[in-house]
């Protein structure tokens, strides 16, 4: 029933989407809305609502293209899954980790992955500031990805860390990201950041208005980075 919308969407973005990934979309919907009933997971229940603001708003993250060449991504506070299945979905070619504070959230993800057959999954059980100092974690990836977890500030702090040199780190952000953003000038650079685009996106037949806000990793990340576990949200780098 989606599959003409989601194949369209696709072609916007310009990746590759066929049946196969579809079944995938459509058996992720489905477990989604039942663990929802036993694990919060997420507060868009319809299928309509899930393919949009879930699933394409996810691979939305594409149209940021060198993207596509990254061989390690994370997804930090990837609470249901987004975007980084979503992304992996369309895409096997990287080796994507997962990582939330929330342990119930992890056990679905397992579930999924087992369930649509995703290979090169790690999942991580760790708040992000702690999961950045573990040296298998910090400055190792070519991407962190980030959708709705914290504001700009709190969130370069959590993401960066996991970056290494000539990387970058992508959040997903709604409309009127510039406040957001200026607000955060200072803590970027303190990860080693420096803000590279914000790339404007629509969703089809939505009047969603999201915003993927791209920072490029120019140099280390001071290893007091990141301050304790809630330190970094009550007391934002300004
Ligand atoms: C609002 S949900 C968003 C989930 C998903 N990224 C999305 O866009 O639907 C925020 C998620 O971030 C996780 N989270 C919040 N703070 C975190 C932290 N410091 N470290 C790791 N995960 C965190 C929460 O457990 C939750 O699953």
């Amino acid at each position: 029933m989606y599959f003409d919308y989601m194949k369209s969407c696709a072609d916007e973005i310009g990746i590759e989407f066929d049946e196969i990934a579809y079944e995938k979309f459509i058996r992720y919907s489905e477990m989604l809305i039942d663990w929802n009933s036993r694990v919060n997971l997420t507060a868009i229940t319809d299928m309509d609502g899930i393919i949009k603001k879930h699933f394409i708003d996810s691979l939305k993250v594409f149209e940021f293209t060198k993207l596509r060449k990254a061989q390690k991504i994370i997804d930090v506070g990837t609470g249901a899954g987004f975007p980084g299945i979503p992304m992996k979905i369309v895409n096997e070619e990287f080796e994507l980790t997962l990582l939330d504070s929330l342990n119930k959230r992890i056990e679905y993800l397992k579930e999924v992955c087992r369930e649509l057959d995703l290979d090169n999954v790690n999942f991580v059980h760790s708040r992000a500031e702690d999961g950045a100092k573990m040296p298998e974690h910090r400055e190792k990836y070519d991407i962190a990805v980030s959708r709705a977890v914290a504001n700009m500030a709190v969130l370069s702090e959590l993401c960066l860390p996991f970056v290494r040199q000539g990387g970058y780190f992508i959040a997903l952000k709604g409309p009127g990201v510039e406040a957001e953003l200026n607000e955060a000038k200072r803590a970027i650079s303190e990860m080693g950041g420096k803000l590279l685009e914000v790339i404007n996106v629509t969703i089809k037949d939505t009047d969603l208005n999201h915003n993927i806000v791209v920072v490029e990793k120019v140099s280390r990340t001071p290893q007091k980075y990141p301050r304790q576990a809630g330190i970094v949200a009550k007391k934002p780098i300004r």
